[in-house]
């Protein structure tokens, strides 16, 4: 998977033009098209970052990072997920990063979402979905998504977000309706971002491969 992972990361570099200030999400197929990115990095203004992980991988290759309130709205967004459906709904925050992934691609005109083949799915759930809470809130949170969705939520014990907080993940989850459990998760107190990317999905998705394949 680690090539197919590469294969996308690199394929998503042709989606970024000259000038731009890029979004840059967070994980493991991002750092191939990190890596990319920098062999262009003279033709770019620059990049917003989702994570302090991304943030050191991009410094070091010397691309500078801005802050979002200063950059306004962005033209691209590149991010890997966790699970993806046939409308390019996803689940994200396998690396605890989906708050400021959801940020810069809500900010973001276009958003191309680099994943494996493993990564597709019919329906959402298979993967635990990553909820973020605030500490206080844990259990509280907790007890009303197994109230509400008959889901298992599992405290992902010794991770702490870059925003300080905790992650839940919601494990047996069927999602048939994607858009409506998102905003009915968003609604409990406590809960700080839902991993569900469906009111805002990507747009353009590509699949490592040889070739990959862009579904826009
Ligand atoms: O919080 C992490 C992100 O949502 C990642 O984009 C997601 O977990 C996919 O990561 P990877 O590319 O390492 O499979």
């Amino acid at each position: 998977m680690t090539e197919a992972k590469r294969l996308a990361g690199e394929k998503a570099i042709e989606f970024v033009e000259d000038g731009m200030i890029v979004g840059v999400g967070t994980g493991s197929t991002v750092a191939f098209f990190i890596d990319a990115l920098a062999r262009i990095r003279d033709r770019i203004a620059g990049a917003v970052s989702s994570s302090e992980q991304s943030t050191a991988r991009l410094k070091q290759h010397g691309i500078e990072v801005l802050e979002l309130n200063d950059t306004g709205p962005l033209p691209l967004y590149v991010d890997g997920a966790d699970e993806c459906d046939p409308h390019k709904r996803l689940i994200k925050g396998g690396g605890a990063a989906l708050t400021r992934e959801k940020i810069i691609a809500e900010a973001s005109a276009r958003f191309v979402c680099i994943i494996d083949p493993a990564k597709r799915v019919d329906v959402l759930g298979r993967f635990p979905l990553p909820i973020e809470v605030i500490p206080m809130a844990r259990s509280l949170v907790a007890r009303e998504i197994l109230a509400k969705t008959g889901g298992q939520p599992v405290w992902r014990e010794g991770v702490v977000t870059d925003n300080g907080n905790a992650v839940l993940d919601i494990h047996h989850l069927r999602i048939v309706d994607p858009v409506g459990l998102e905003r009915e998760l968003n609604q409990i107190p406590g809960v700080v971002s839902v991993g569900l990317f469906a009111r805002r999905p990507a747009d353009v998705v590509i699949v490592g491969g040889e070739p990959p394949q862009v579904i826009a």
